[in-house]
């Protein structure tokens, strides 16, 4: 690992600082409510399990209001999600949706959400929007997308007057990536202004203040469909639920993220058992799993 004397491995005891527990007091609202604009033709299913891990990792309310036809196949999975816009603590967006397509079907709608200020995670489809997006950004990239990330944002900058190539060098492809992700994540950091989770068997959580964690000791069964779609849903529930924080320092996002990530990690570990998982099973195994940390386990 790249200057691992920087890098911070996450752990269940400060991972535990940053879950919310509902108090007598909280209603649906002040639990904070998850914006979630996930899921396309083609890749339905994406927004369906995004949705499932949210709600599973405890908020007070999730709006779906991505495309139509997904929402029917969300609410005929989760009926207690609300299909209407309206405020929003947090937003999950772009999880099941390319950037090419995407702009077609709703451009207008998704540059309200991006533009609304408040903690937002960009995944798949929606990684480029960190350009436009207003507040805090989480990107949640595997190494392929961040290539292609850093290779827009270089097209982009390197037209105003070559400046970040001059800065940062060409940007690298996602082999480039794969052997130095620690480098990668921390260099995209910086370079976006946003904090950038870097997924794999180790994931790098990096903050553009600086914030360095990791997760490791993630179960390899995770390396299978849709699984990244339920660590998006977690990320964003978590950050609905701790928008007063954030909002007061958003040096919160990257404990926040690598909250999330270990979350993801310790579902799967408790939904394996040692054997093979699908997506749901991750996503179904959050509620005990955020149990027994609390309880310390
Ligand atoms: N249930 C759902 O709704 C799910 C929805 N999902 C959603 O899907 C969207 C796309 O996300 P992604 O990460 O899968 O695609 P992406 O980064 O474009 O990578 C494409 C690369 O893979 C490669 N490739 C393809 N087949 C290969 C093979 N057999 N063996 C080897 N390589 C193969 C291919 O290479 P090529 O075939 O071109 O050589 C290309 O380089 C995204 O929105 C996500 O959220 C997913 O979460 C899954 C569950
Ligand atoms: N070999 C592996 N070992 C452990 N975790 C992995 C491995 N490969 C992938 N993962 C994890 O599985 C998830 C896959 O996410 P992603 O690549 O977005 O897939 P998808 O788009 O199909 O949901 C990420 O959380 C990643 O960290």
């Amino acid at each position: 690992m790249e200057n691992s004397a920087e890098w911070l491995e996450w752990d269940v005891a400060r991972a535990r600082e940053w879950l919310v527990v509902p108090r007598p007091g909280d209603d649906k609202y002040s639990r904070g409510v998850l914006g979630v604009f996930t899921g396309s033709h083609d890749y339905p299913g994406a927004a369906v399990l995004g949705v499932e891990a949210a709600m599973r990792t405890g908020v007070g309310m999730v709006r779906y209001t991505g495309p139509s036809s997904v929402r029917q196949l969300v609410l005929a999975r989760r009926p207690e999600i609300v299909g209407v816009g309206g405020r929003v603590q947090a937003w999950l967006i772009g999880s099941g949706m390319t950037s090419s397509r995407r702009t077609l079907i709703l451009g207008g709608e998704l540059a309200q959400a991006t533009a609304q200020g408040v903690p937002t995670v960009l995944d798949a489809g929606a990684l480029d929007l960190v350009h436009e997006a207003r507040g805090s950004v989480v990107l949640t990239p595997h190494y392929r997308e961040l290539a292609e990330v850093l290779a827009e944002t270089d097209r982009r900058a390197g037209h105003a007057a070559g400046k970040a190539r001059a800065e940062h060098g060409s940007p690298p492809t996602a082999a480039e990536i794969a052997a130095r992700p620690a480098l990668w994540a921390v260099r995209a950091a910086e370079q976006l202004g946003a904090t950038v989770l870097l997924k794999g068997s180790v994931t790098y959580i990096a903050g553009p203040d600086g914030a360095r964690f990791t997760v490791s000791g993630i179960p390899s069964w995770l390396a299978t469909a849709g699984t990244g779609d339920v660590l998006g849903g977690i990320l964003g529930a978590l950050l609905a639920t701790r928008h007063s924080t954030i909002a007061q320092d958003a040096a919160a996002i990257a404990p926040i993220a690598a909250t999330a990530v270990l979350v993801h990690a310790l579902a799967a570990r408790r939904a394996s058992q040692g054997g093979p998982i699908v997506a749901l099973d991750v996503a179904e195994a959050v509620p005990a799993t955020i149990a027994a940390m609390l309880a310390g386990d």
